[in-house]
């Protein structure tokens, strides 16, 4: 059966355990998302909102507590080992950090090869041609194979572990911060390749970041977090220009200014600076909020299409906030 979503997160929510007589710590709570064919949908929010979570969930690597999370309209929510090897073919991972996510004892050739060995059965030379080709996909030269991890930069590691991710042809990948660990201008290198690559293999992805000007040129919608719960969803273009969450707009205005003067003048509060954690019946920002009066701390807000603004009432542009539409007048 085809669905014209690759990804659908229904209501997903995810607990962990913090002791005995503490309650369950809620990291993820009741996110809906969906994530076309060829799509990328940027997932952004600070340090600890959630979004690692919402990826490992998808990989299978964190338990879910309620919701659903839908394949290519298949049930994998509590999908088993079998069904999970299966999936590795379709659904791949990029993390931040090439430096640990390649075996230093292994050449890239051998850790290429993995993926193939376990699902294709090939000879030695076909295993070699596709190894070389996808090198060559991610701009790295032939000889790359024959050498470690260690000979190489950040930004070639990077390029390495997304031919990796690559190499059994996968629908969709979740991109976790990967360039958020790199130097600026190599940033941009990366950020172009997983472009091409989309539009070349018609990939859609899952892309985990904490600043939202990261994920907005590839983006075609963007998910705002915060403690877990979307605050703020739309096409990115919108989202980006006209914010209608004061949690979105603080990040926009968070993001560094290469001037340090002006940077300091920008930063705003932490995550860790701000008040202690909200009245579970409110909105989860109204603590750090400018904005917030009597209804954001007694009542959640729910995510509706945004009431002010040029594209007021857009059904495709969400917010949760009881005031948006006064603040957007
Ligand atoms: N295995 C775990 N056990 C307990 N708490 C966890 C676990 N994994 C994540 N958390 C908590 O869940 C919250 C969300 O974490 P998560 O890593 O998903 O956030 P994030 O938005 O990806 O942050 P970062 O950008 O720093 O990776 C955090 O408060 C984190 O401490």
């Amino acid at each position: 059966m085809t669905t014209p979503h690759i990804l659908e997160l229904c209501d997903l929510s995810v607990e962990f355990r913090q002791g005995r007589r503490t309650p369950p710590f809620r990291a993820v709570d009741g996110v809906s998302l969906t994530i076309g064919q060829g799509e990328t949908v940027g997932l952004v929010g600070e340090s600890g909102s959630g979004k690692s979570t919402i990826g490992r969930v998808v990989l299978g690597l964190s338990p879910v507590h309620s919701g659903q999370v839908l394949f290519d309209g298949a049930d994998i929510t509590r999908a088993g080992a079998r069904t999970r090897r299966t999936l590795s073919s379709s659904l791949q991972v990029v993390f931040q950090d090439p430096y640990s996510s390649l075996n230093p004892a292994r050449t890239i050739g051998q850790t290429l090869a993995e993926p193939l060995l376990v699902h294709e059965k090939l000879d030695r030379r076909q295993t070699a041609a596709r190894i070389a080709a996808m090198l060559e996909r991610v701009g790295m030269p032939a000889d790359t194979a024959n050498r470690y991890p260690g000979q190489f930069s950040g930004g070639q590691r990077q390029r390495i572990a997304i031919a990796r991710a690559l190499m059994l042809s996968p629908r969709l990948v979740i991109c976790d911060e990967p360039v958020s660990a790199l130097d600026l201008s190599i940033q941009a290198q990366v950020m172009n390749l997983l472009a091409d690559l989309q539009r070349e293999l018609s990939l859609s992805y899952l892309f985990i970041a904490h600043d939202l000007p990261v994920v907005r040129h590839l983006s075609q919608r963007i998910v705002v977090l915060y403690r877990g719960q979307i605050m703020e969803s739309g096409p990115a273009a919108q989202v980006y220009a006209e914010p209608a969450h004061p949690y979105t707009r603080m990040l926009i205005a968070a993001v560094p200014e290469p001037d340090p003067a002006a940077q300091r003048g920008r930063r705003t509060p932490r995550e860790a600076d701000a008040p202690k954690p909200p009245a579970p019946t409110g909105c989860a920002f109204a603590h750090r909020c400018a904005h917030a009066v009597a209804i954001c701390h007694a009542a959640r807000p729910v995510l509706l299409p945004r009431a002010g603004g040029p594209d007021a009432g857009a059904a495709e542009h969400l917010t949760a906030c009881h005031r948006s539409a006064e603040l957007a007048a």
